[in-house]
């Protein structure tokens, strides 16, 4: 079965979801950021989450991998309750994530950067992962493997030997994504993938973005602003607004829901059933 065809297949009633977020609640000393919130993301689907500023998208991301712990709700992950594990649990069960502001070595170059996002497939902490660099520049070979098929991947060869902080910015979020990938995860979170890119970078970024949903048919969910985005890629997409869904549907079923509209497009992005 093909990518396409296992979501299309996960899209109908009786798929079994890989991400179930049910009934979440998160506040913080009065300020109610989630107020049951509730969704499913299926094998092989780009689910995206939009809303305003403030609305708790963000908050998702982080109840997702496990930086902050909600009063009510349950997370689960294929067979695995999230609520309650640590972010680095969370990622050794194959949750990688995205930052919208990029979080790499800039000292380091586009394969050590791509090589500690393998980490993970060692018994090291985080914080050993430098140690860990060394070793595997000795032994892994296995890891520059996969390291390289990544950098094929994502088309970063030319700057595969230069330190990441001389890198234009849309190259340097390519290797943040390939930094997620590295670590070979069941589910990716994208935490605005294209935000302050120029036009080129970001066709770039939805290229690739859509070619991890197709060739590698990894299920991702993704809070993005930029509204052409994501209407062209989501399978489906989520919209809320003050902690609360609104309406969840196909891009075409939430462009032209008369709440989202009043509530958050505007009438500019109204689509003509
Ligand atoms: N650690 C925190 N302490 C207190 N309030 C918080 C915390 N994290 C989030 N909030 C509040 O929860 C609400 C939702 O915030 P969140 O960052 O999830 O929104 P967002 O949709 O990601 O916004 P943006 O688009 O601006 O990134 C906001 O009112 C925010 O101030």
């Amino acid at each position: 079965m093909t990518a396409t065809d296992a979501r299309q297949s996960a899209s109908t009633e009786e798929a079994t979801p890989v991400l179930t977020f049910e009934d979440v609640v998160l506040g913080f000393d009065g300020v109610t950021a989630l107020n049951g919130v509730s969704f499913t993301v299926n094998a092989g689907e780009l689910f995206a989450v939009i809303g305003p500023n403030g609305a708790g998208k963000t908050s998702i991301f982080n109840v997702l991998s496990g930086v902050y712990r909600p009063q009510q709700g349950t997370v689960r992950f294929g067979a695995e309750d999230l609520i309650g594990r640590r972010p680095h649990a969370i990622a050794r069960l194959g949750v990688a994530r995205t930052f919208q502001n990029i979080e790499l070595f800039s000292n380091l170059t586009v394969l050590d950067n791509l090589m500690l996002g393998r980490h993970l497939h060692h018994p090291y902490g985080v914080l050993a992962a430098f140690a860990w660099l060394g070793k595997a520049r000795r032994n892994e070979l296995a890891n520059r493997l996969a390291v390289e098929e990544i950098v094929d991947f994502l088309e970063l060869a030319p700057w595969r030997r230069l330190p990441v902080g001389l890198l234009p910015y849309g190259i340097q979020k390519r290797v943040e994504l390939g930094r997620a990938l590295a670590s070979e995860p069941k589910l990716l979170l994208l935490d605005e993938p294209v935000a302050g890119m120029n036009l080129e970078e970001t066709e770039g970024m939805a290229r690739f973005i859509l070619d991890i949903r197709d060739e590698l048919g990894l299920p991702m969910v993704m809070v993005e602003h930029d509204m052409g985005l994501v209407m062209d890629l989501a399978d489906r997409i989520m919209v809320i607004d003050f902690g609360k869904p609104i309406r969840t549907g196909t891009p075409r079923e939430v462009a032209t829901d008369p709440d989202v509209v009043r509530a958050y497009l505007g009438e500019e992005h109204r689509v003509t059933p």
